[in-house]
């Protein structure tokens, strides 16, 4: 009875904290992504932003973002575009280094992570087979394999962002779901999966990408029990 009512009350009174992986090659965008985040919801120690929030498109222009070497950390109070769905959701990002000799590092962040976006540079034609290549990689890695569960590939929602839609030579999202990436849609097809078009720098289509990876991070659970703040 103890247990029941304490765990009712840790239900009621604390938030339920997703942990996020950004992954994708180096110059996807990653950082710009994180760095919009930030501009674009609160933390959870801060109140809500004020109405319209900053110009996060001129503020992060200002911005000199390098390439990462190693990580880089936030965490947000997510905010659904319908306010009464999945109040009290933080989500803790990281993000991390997308250079070839950097991407080793990335699955000792597997074992604790909720969900992954999986960031794409949709002008970047010439390394479209490496990014198939890396998702595929990222999707049977060993380190997803749990006897107890009997899970031997990724248990995890991915969201894949293609990116930078803003400029003239970015491929769109059908073009790159029926011919670069048709191998990955059908492999991933037993996957909780989604390919969305976004331009980070122009603030289009993030929202919409955090909400439905939130959709499926509660939908996961059961699988993936968030931690309690
Ligand atoms: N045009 C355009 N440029 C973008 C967009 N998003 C990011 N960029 C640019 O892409 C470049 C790389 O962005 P980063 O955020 O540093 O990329 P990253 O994925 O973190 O790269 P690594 O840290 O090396 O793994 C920067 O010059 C950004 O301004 C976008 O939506 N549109
Ligand atoms: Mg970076």
């Amino acid at each position: 009875m103890f247990h029941l009512a304490s765990s009712l009350y840790t239900q009621y009174t604390k938030r339920e904290q997703y942990n996020v992986l950004i992954l994708g090659l180096d110059n996807a965008g990653k950082t710009t992504f994180l760095e919009h985040l930030k501009l674009l919801y609160a933390t959870p120690n801060e109140t809500k932003k004020t109405e319209g929030g900053p110009d996060t498109t001129e503020t992060i222009r200002s911005k000199r973002i390098l390439p990462t070497v190693g990580q880089n950390v936030a965490t947000i109070k997510y905010e659904g575009t319908d306010s009464h769905q999945f109040a009290n959701i933080n989500l803790k990002f990281w993000d991390l280094g997308g250079q070839k000799s950097l991407r080793s590092m990335w699955s000792r962040y597997y074992k604790s992570c909720h969900g992954i976006i999986f960031i794409i540079d949709s002008t970047d034609t010439e390394r479209f087979h490496e990014c198939y290549e890396t998702l595929m990689e990222i999707t049977h890695d060993q380190s997803w394999s749990d006897e107890n569960n009997g899970f031997d590939f990724v248990n995890v929602p991915i969201l894949m962002m293609a990116n930078k839609q803003d400029l003239p030579t970015a491929v769109d999202l059908i073009s790159l779901k029926t011919g670069y990436f048709i191998d990955l849609v059908s492999e991933l097809e037993a996957t909780d999966s989604k390919l969305l078009p976004v331009s980070i720098l122009e603030n289009q289509g993030l929202r919409e990408s955090l909400d439905w990876l939130v959709t499926r991070l509660v939908y996961n659970k059961a699988n993936k029990m968030p931690q309690y703040k």
